[in-house]
């Protein structure tokens, strides 16, 4: 079986929990409290800075210069998401938030930085599928599901489109090469943090939804 194929049965009822989160039904329908948008996309915002770093580092961890380049361009397109999202949403929203990373996306953010810098790169990259993949398969499903006209459009378009898509379909086969040259105990490990970093995914969404913060 692919390693892709592997990893997502393996994490099917998380994605199934995610897909099921009021945040995600509400973003849906557009019936999500425009406060409770602002604050993940302010989290988001302190996410994708994390998650840029996060790919350039496990990209040094690669041995060929076709996989750093790749994964230097995971990272560039990271940090341009994360500008445009202060040039519209930031903007458009006003968005003034300065109270840092809430705990689930301090939770998530340091295990992609901790996973890069000291696991192998095979598990490093294992850990940054589901960032990819996950937001690929709930863009799709709400934008297949959606309320017409939405609030949320653009943030659905972005997820559900075609450049997206590119960069998830670039990372799915890296994975799927990984994986099939990988020894038995690595690939465990592989599937071990995919599964991580998807429950962080439900974390990261579930702590927006009730914009968590610290309880000291
Ligand atoms: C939390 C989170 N995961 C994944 C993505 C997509 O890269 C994102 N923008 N935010």
């Amino acid at each position: 079986m692919k390693f892709t194929e592997q990893v997502w049965n393996a994490a099917l009822p998380v994605y199934e929990k995610i897909l099921a989160h009021p945040f995600n039904q509400e973003l849906k329908t557009g019936a999500l409290p425009v406060e409770t948008f602002k604050f993940y996309i302010y989290q988001d915002s302190l996410y994708l800075a994390d998650f840029a770093r996060a790919l350039a580092v496990a990209g040094t961890r690669s041995s060929t210069s076709g996989e750093l380049l790749e994964f230097l361009q995971f990272a560039q397109n990271a940090i341009l998401v994360e500008r445009a999202l202060h040039e519209s949403y930031f903007a458009e929203y006003k968005i003034e938030l300065t109270s840092g990373k809430a705990p689930g996306c301090f939770a998530y953010t340091n295990y992609l930085l901790a996973s890069s810098a000291y696991e192998s790169y095979e598990v490093a990259v294992a850990a940054l599928l589901p960032c990819f993949w996950i937001y690929k398969r709930v863009g799709d499903a709400i934008y297949a599901n959606q309320t017409t006209p939405n609030p949320y459009q653009n943030w659905i378009d972005a997820y559900a489109g075609e450049e997206f898509a590119v960069a998830v379909t670039r990372m799915l086969a890296r994975c799927d090469r990984l994986g099939e040259q990988a020894s038995e105990s690595v690939r465990n490990r592989m599937v071990e943090a995919y599964l991580t970093s998807s429950r962080l995914e439900y974390v990261f969404w579930d702590s927006a939804y009730r914009r968590e913060t610290w309880p000291v």
